[in-house]
């Protein structure tokens, strides 16, 4: 039993011994005047006087109801002593964590000349993060700019405080005024569900805030890559997909805001770069995954994944035989740094062209993962693309990129994220339990 407990149950002790003298007394009709009113026969009333000799149970009750308040009172100090001392605990922790010089992962060594200042939109997110290592351990400079709404602070917690990294709080929809020599434009929810939450913000992001970047590449003539997606090709009627095919896009359907916001993104990258001579990079992303994505992302590999670690039901949605073909997202950061670096303007699919069913894939996660979960079809999502494999000729001859992570090493390893990631929100919920318990008042 806890120590709160127990004092809980002796406060509950002392509040109904408290009562029962309160009852004593009233039943002796204690009188105003401090004199109790006894009734004889004949209607007399006589006028004892008080404190009437006390019986043997009331000197136990009051014995009983004194030793009761001393121990409360004791009770009390110790808490308040406890209470201190755990201040005292915290402050010392707290000093502990400032004064003691924090470890930073290796990075090289760039000399002014060669060491750049890097712009990431988005740098907080699950595909920004990867970027921003990277480029760290190269020696360059980062800033990243991200308004957290699916970013978090915990994908580059291990750069705060480094002399090359900087952490802006800012929402790319308003402009930004800063000196940098390279822009990565990642700003944007990526996941179905979360750009389909707040359709408005997702177009005003990839419009509003990629005019936002390419003013800024235009004012201090830094060369910009633009984050794009697969889904300019929207349900493609082209397979592979390679990036001469215009895309098969529904620009009114649940998906457009982010399909159409990307494909305004590119025209506006294009547009900057023939009128204001604006250097630009467009990465077209196919389907990523890896660590650092959200629990609560909403894409197929981490909805797949948790639900088997959890033993729950893995959810296809549809007949399962619509296709999509994964990266791991070193993979796709690899590819991102290389067409930064090359001097070609062109849209450039960057993805695994490795394609399997939904259904297909649904059977590998509950594979690796093992456990009990089944396999069961669910509603289809309106204007699901029924086919995705990239064409990666284009980044193969000019990047000489392909990805080389097979998909079940880099599935494995989501899978050890995942695993982490539930154990630690077990362990969050557990202190916190543990927490209200001691201090519930
Ligand atoms: O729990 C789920 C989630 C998804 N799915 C299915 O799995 C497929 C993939 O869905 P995801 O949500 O992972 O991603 P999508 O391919 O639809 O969109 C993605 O495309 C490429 C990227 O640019 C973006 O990250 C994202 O928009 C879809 O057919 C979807 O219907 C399930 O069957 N079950």
């Amino acid at each position: 039993m806890t120590a709160t407990k127990k004092r809980l149950k002796i406060v509950a002790a002392i509040s109904l011994l408290l009562l029962l003298l309160v009852y004593v007394y009233r039943m002796a009709s204690f009188c105003p005047s401090g004199k109790a009113a006894l009734s004889v026969p004949g209607g007399e009333e006589v006028q004892a006087k008080w404190p009437p000799t006390e019986s043997p149970l009331q000197r136990s009750l009051q014995m009983a109801y004194e030793e009761q308040s001393s121990l409360i009172r004791e009770q009390k100090a110790e808490l308040q002593r406890t209470r201190e001392h755990l201040a005292r605990l915290e402050e010392q922790v707290r000093s502990l964590q400032t004064s003691t010089p924090r470890k930073y992962p290796k990075v090289k060594y760039l000399n002014y000349k060669n060491r750049k200042r890097i712009l990431i939109t988005g740098g907080a997110g699950f595909v920004g993060s990867h970027l921003v290592d990277d480029l760290m351990v190269q020696g360059h400079e980062v800033i990243v700019v991200d308004n957290f709404f699916t970013g978090r602070k915990r994908n580059v917690e291990h750069w705060l405080g480094h002399e090359n990294f900087e952490l802006i709080h800012h929402d790319i929809v308003n402009p930004l005024f800063i000196e940098i020599d390279e822009i990565y434009h990642l700003a944007s929810p990526a996941s179905p569900p979360h750009y389909m939450y707040n359709p408005v913000k997702t177009i005003k992001t990839n419009t509003m805030g990629t005019i936002n970047v390419l003013g800024l590449a235009k004012r201090v003539m830094a060369k910009v890559l633009i984050a794009s997606t697969s889904e300019v090709y929207g349900d493609p009627t082209v397979h592979p997909q390679p990036e001469t095919y215009w895309g098969h896009v529904n620009p009114i359907g649940p998906r457009a805001c982010y399909d159409e916001g990307k494909r305004v993104s590119e025209t506006l990258s294009y547009a900057y770069a023939k009128q204001e001579k604006v250097q630009v990079r467009v990465a077209r992303i196919f389907n990523t995954y890896g660590p650092r994505m959200h629990m609560n992302d909403g894409r197929v590999v981490s909805n797949f994944i948790l639900q088997a670690l959890r033993n729950e039901t893995i959810t296809v949605y549809g007949n399962g035989k619509q296709t999509r073909s994964f990266q791991y997202v070193s993979d796709l950061v690899d590819g991102m740094i290389a067409l930064m670096a090359s001097n070609y303007t062109q849209p450039v699919n960057l993805g695994n062209p490795v394609e399997q069913t939904i259904g297909e894939f649904a059977e590998i996660i509950k594979q690796l993962v093992g456990g009990p979960s089944v396999i069961k079809q669910s509603k289809a999502m309106e204007d699901d693309p029924q086919r995705r494999k990239p064409d990666i000729t284009r980044a193969r001859q000019l990047l000489h990129w392909e990805p080389k992570v097979p998909l079940e090493t880099g599935l494995q390893r989501t899978i050890s994220y995942f695993r982490n990631e539930l154990a630690r929100s077990d362990r969050f919920q557990e202190s916190s339990n543990k927490y209200f318990d001691t201090h519930t008042p």
